[in-house]
């Protein structure tokens, strides 16, 4: 895949993505993303949205969101500053790991990436203040289509390494999960 090497997790479809860096005496040089690796990865190899996120405060948590189907989406992220705790949720409906988590330190001074794949939630916790996350999507971002779960829902019980020290109200206020919540449809 380009020099980059693909790691499982225990959530199928879940891949961390450790990518090669050259470098010399000038600094490094790194492909983050080329499309013949993205379709190792996902049938459409289209990346029509590309994000940052830049969060000031260690202890941060931003998420835990989702987009609904039809404008679910996959993504890979890298981090650009910092470190951070990345936490993707399994909510597939039917998945054998429905509701389990799996988190992984991305960290800007090392090469590794995550791919998450359509029907996880994704959040994560600076571990740094001032981290930066760079998002590739899959899909457009559509606000009618996004859903959200509480970071610290007991259904989900989350380790975060840190005590949460800042949140938004919308994640805040997020819906707890249910006997109802049946998940996301493929
Ligand atoms: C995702 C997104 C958001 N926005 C607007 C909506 C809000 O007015 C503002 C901040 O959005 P939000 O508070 O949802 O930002 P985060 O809490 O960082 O959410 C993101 O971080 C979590 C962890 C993710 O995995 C998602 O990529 C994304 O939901 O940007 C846009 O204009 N375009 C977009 O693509």
């Amino acid at each position: 895949m380009g020099g980059m090497k693909l790691h499982a997790t225990p959530l199928s479809g879940l891949v961390v993505v450790e990518t090669k860096s050259v470098n010399d005496d000038r600094g490094s040089f790194t492909r983050v993303f080329c499309e013949a690796s993205l379709r190792e990865l996902h049938p459409s190899k289209d990346i029509p949205q590309v994000n940052l996120s830049v969060t000031y405060q260690r202890g941060t948590v931003r998420g835990m969101h989702y987009q609904r189907p039809p404008a679910a989406e996959a993504k890979l992220i890298r981090c650009l500053r910092g470190r951070v705790f990345d936490v993707a949720v399994d909510l597939r409906a039917g998945s054998k790991t429905f509701l389990h988590w799996h988190a992984v330190e991305l960290d800007a001074d090392k090469p590794l990436q995550v791919f998450i794949p359509e029907g996880f939630a994704h959040g994560f916790q600076a571990l740094t203040d001032n981290v930066q996350l760079l998002y590739l999507h899959t899909a457009p971002w559509r606000r009618e289509h996004e859903g959200g779960l509480r970071p610290d829902d007991p259904a989900l019980a989350i380790e975060w390494r840190l005590a949460i020290s800042l949140i938004s109200d919308k994640d805040r206020t997020a819906p707890l999960i249910d006997h109802e919540f049946a998940g996301l449809q493929p």
